[in-house]
């Protein structure tokens, strides 16, 4: 199994799962791991059938997709794990991972914690880091200066950080919660954590 392949030592790197609420930031640190690693590190493409928001493109930053075509890709069993959000269904694919991987990069997943639980039951064997905000008020601030939400959707998006807040605490879920309040010092604490991940991919592209 991968797990016991893993033991022994005997896998490549593993993936990496960004989660945390809505706002936190995510996004964000990702963009700038990917602009520093971009050869090290690979987006896991996932699924929504959320709209597009300005600037986003399809196959890049997410496949959008319609609500019947989803369900129907999950039915046919082509998701590792998929939830439904703050009103929309989002799923990571087998086929976006393996993309990633076929192109012996490490891939990063950015899913919510219903994915992070998912996730767990499969043999995928991600570090699982949270990124959260300094607190609820800054979160919303953040969410509402981003200007891609309705007060409906801010709203839902905000229920769901108060949760996630609290769930994150949870012993074990995380190997590592990143609180982003400067964005500097943030970004530096995330490479801190995957420096060893790093390490192994530049020795290995090398040999
Ligand atoms: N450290 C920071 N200080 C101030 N603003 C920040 C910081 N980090 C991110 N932001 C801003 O906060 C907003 C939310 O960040 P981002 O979109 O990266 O969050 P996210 O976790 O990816 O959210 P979602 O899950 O909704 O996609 C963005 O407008 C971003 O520019
Ligand atoms: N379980 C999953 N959650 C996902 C996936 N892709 C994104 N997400 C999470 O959804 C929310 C909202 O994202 P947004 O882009 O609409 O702001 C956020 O927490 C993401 O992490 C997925 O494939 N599976």
């Amino acid at each position: 199994s991968t797990v016991g392949a893993r033991a022994a030592g005997m896998t490549g790197p593993r993936p990496v799962v960004l989660s945390g609420p809505s706002g936190a930031g995510k996004s964000t640190l990702l963009k700038k791991l990917l602009q520093e690693y971009g050869n090290i590190f690979g987006f896991s493409i996932s699924h929504t059938t959320r709209s597009p928001r300005p600037g986003e493109e399809n196959g890049k930053d997410y496949h959008f997709v319609t609500r019947e075509e989803m369900q129907r890709d999950i039915d046919a069993g082509q998701f590792i794990e998929h939830a439904e959000f703050s009103g929309n269904m989002y799923g990571t694919s087998k086929a976006a991972v393996q993309a990633v991987q076929a192109m012996n990069q490490i891939c990063v997943l950015d899913i919510d914690l219903q994915g992070v639980r998912n996730i767990k039951k499969t043999e995928l064997q991600p570090i699982y880091i949270s990124i959260q905000a300094p607190s609820l008020d800054i979160l919303e601030k953040r969410l509402r200066d981003r200007k891609t939400e309705t007060e409906e959707s801010l709203q839902k998006r905000l229920a769901a950080a108060a949760a996630d807040m609290e769930s994150s605490q949870e012993p074990d879920l995380f190997d590592t919660i990143i609180i982003n309040d400067d964005l500097d010092e943030a970004y530096s604490m995330l490479t801190k954590v995957l420096a060893e991940e790093i390490k192994k991919a530049q020795q290995s592209s090398n040999s």
